[in-house]
C-alpha cells in the first residue's frame, strides 16, 4: 500500500481557474439536518480546472467528446522526463531524450511554480512536435501546466496538431517531486456523455 504517487491537484476554492471561467465550488446542498439522514453535495466547476483531459470537442466541433475517448490511453505505462527553464517545447529539446516505446509521455517543466494562482506565462508545445511525438508511437502528453498552447492563443495549435496526430492531452499535472522514470499511469474521465473533457485523479506507481 502507499505506492501511488499523487500527481492531481486538489479541488477546493483555492484551485486556479483560468480567468474569466467559472470558480470551484462545493456545498452541502441537503444537509444531514435538513434530509435527516445524509450530506448531499454539488460541485460546480470548469471542466478545465485542476489536473483534467482535453476531449477533442473543447477545440473542435466535430471532435470526440468524453465518452468516446479509448479508456487505454489513460492506464499504462508512462514515462516522465524532466525540461525545466525551458520557453517551448519542440523537437530541439526532445531530440535527446530516449522515447523509444513511450506511449504516455509526461513533462515536467515546473513553469507553474504556485499552482494556487493562475500562471501569467508558460513555455507551449510547439505544434511540429506533434508529427515527432506520433511516429515514435506517443498517444498521450501530460504537462504540469494548464495547456498546450501559449495562454493567449486562439488558434490552439498545439491542440489541434496533437489531434490530428492521434495524441490526447492531460493538463495540469502535479509533477513537483516526481523523478524522471517509467511508471504506471491511472488518470481516468469521467463517463460524461457530452463533455469537452473531464477531470481526473491522476496516479503515478514507479515500475521496476
Ligand atoms: N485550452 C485550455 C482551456 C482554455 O483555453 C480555456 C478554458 C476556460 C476558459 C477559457 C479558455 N480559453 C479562452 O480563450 C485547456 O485545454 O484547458
Ligand atoms: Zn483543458
Ligand atoms: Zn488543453
Amino acid at each position: 500500500m502507499g505506492t501511488w504517487i499523487d500527481i492531481s491537484q486538489r479541488l477546493d476554492e483555492n484551485v486556479a481557474v483560468w480567468p474569466g471561467d467559472t470558480p470551484f465550488s462545493y456545498k452541502v446542498n441537503w444537509s444531514k439536518e435538513e434530509s435527516g439522514s445524509v450530506n448531499v453535495g454539488q460541485i460546480n466547476m470548469s471542466i478545465h480546472t485542476g489536473t483534467h483531459i482535453d476531449a477533442p470537442f473543447h477545440f473542435d466541433n466535430d471532435g470526440k467528446r468524453v465518452i468516446e475517448l479509448d479508456l487505454d490511453l489513460y492506464i499504462g505505462s508512462a514515462r516522465v522526463i524532466h525540461l525545466p527553464n525551458k520557453t517551448s517545447i519542440g523537437v530541439n529539446e526532445l531530440s535527446s531524450i530516449d522515447l523509444d516505446g513511450v506511449t504516455r509521455l509526461l513533462i515536467r517543466t515546473d513553469a507553474w511554480k504556485d499552482q494556487s494562482v493562475f500562471p501569467q506565462s508558460i513555455p507551449h508545445i510547439q505544434p511540429e512536435l506533434a508529427a515527432y511525438l506520433s511516429e515514435l508511437g506517443v498517444r498521450l502528453i501530460g504537462l504540469d501546466l494548464p495547456s498546450v498552447d501559449p495562454l493567449d492563443s486562439k488558434e490552439l495549435s498545439a491542440h489541434h496538431e496533437l489531434a490530428e496526430h492521434g495524441i490526447h492531452i492531460l493538463e495540469g499535472l502535479v509533477l513537483d517531486d516526481v523523478l524522471p522514470g517509467d511508471y504506471e499511469l491511472a488518470a481516468l474521465p469521467l463517463p460524461l456523455v457530452e463533455a469537452d473533457g473531464s477531470p481526473v485523479r491522476a496516479v503515478l506507481k514507479k515500475l521496476p
